[in-house]
């Protein structure tokens, strides 16, 4: 399935550890049921042994091709491999995205997370899919997120961006302010707790979609 800016319109992130204590499996169901476009396997910080990450892995992807939202793998492309991954989403301390793009191939799905203009330009020049643009606001679910950037941030890259390589807000994005993010001229919105910690991922997760059409439709 070749990639789509739609897909990224909402991108749920998720790990056990975002679960408190829910089945993943139950948890991305529901999302799927409420409307995400996209999945990011992000196991980290958490108590699984790497057989454990895997299995887990084998399952949420079946689960996400069931329904033709394409699987992401945080960090590791051993892990992508393993998993038969869609693609994968490195950070300016991770894999440089270069080396990324070569070992996963032209096919998959390749995002960089990126703070400001220089580091949109790379993540281009190495052959990036789409950025991810953030902390934006604050979050509890990354420790070392830094302090909030906020949605300008977006609409800066965006200017400097003549590619028009497909951004992703991420970080402390909530119902509330989702719509400044797409305004800012993101293609979508990436969040983990606004959907793992609700207490209906489901219904979290259709108000975000919500949301992003009405932003959407105002700026069409
Ligand atoms: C869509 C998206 N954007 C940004 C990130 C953050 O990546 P990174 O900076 O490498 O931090 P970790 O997620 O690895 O802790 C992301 N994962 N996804
Ligand atoms: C992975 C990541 N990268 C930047 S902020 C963040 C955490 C986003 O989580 P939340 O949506 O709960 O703020
Ligand atoms: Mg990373």
């Amino acid at each position: 399935m070749p990639f789509s800016p739609s897909q990224l319109r909402l991108y749920m992130i998720m790990g056990s550890q975002d679960c408190n204590g829910r089945d993943p499996v139950w948890v991305l169901k529901e999302a799927i049921a409420g409307g995400i476009t996209l999945f990011q396997f992000r196991e980290k910080g958490s108590t699984l042994t790497m057989s454990e990450t895997v299995f887990l892995g084998k399952r949420l992807k079946e689960i996400c091709q069931r329904s033709s939202i394409p699987f992401i793998v945080n960090d590791r492309v051993d892990l992508a491999m393993v998993l038969g991954a869609d693609g994968i989403h490195v950070g300016q301390e991770d894999l440089p995205a270069v080396q990324v793009r070569r070992l996963m191939g032209t096919e998959a799905i390749v995002g960089v997370s990126c703070e400001n203009e220089s580091e949109a330009d790379k993540a281009i020049q190495a052959g990036a899919d789409y950025i991810g643009v953030g902390a934006l606001f604050s979050t509890r679910s990354k420790a070392d997120a830094g302090d909030p950037i906020g949605p300008e941030t977006i609409s800066h890259i965006r200017r400097s961006n003549e590619q028009g390589l497909p951004i992703v807000g991420i970080g402390g994005i909530n119902a509330a302010n989702a719509g400044s993010v797409i305004a800012a001229g993101a293609a979508g919105i990436a969040v983990i707790s606004a959907i793992t910690a609700a207490e209906s991922p489901r219904r979290s997760a259709m108000k975000l979609r919500q949301v992003i059409e009405e932003q959407n439709h105002t700026i069409v």
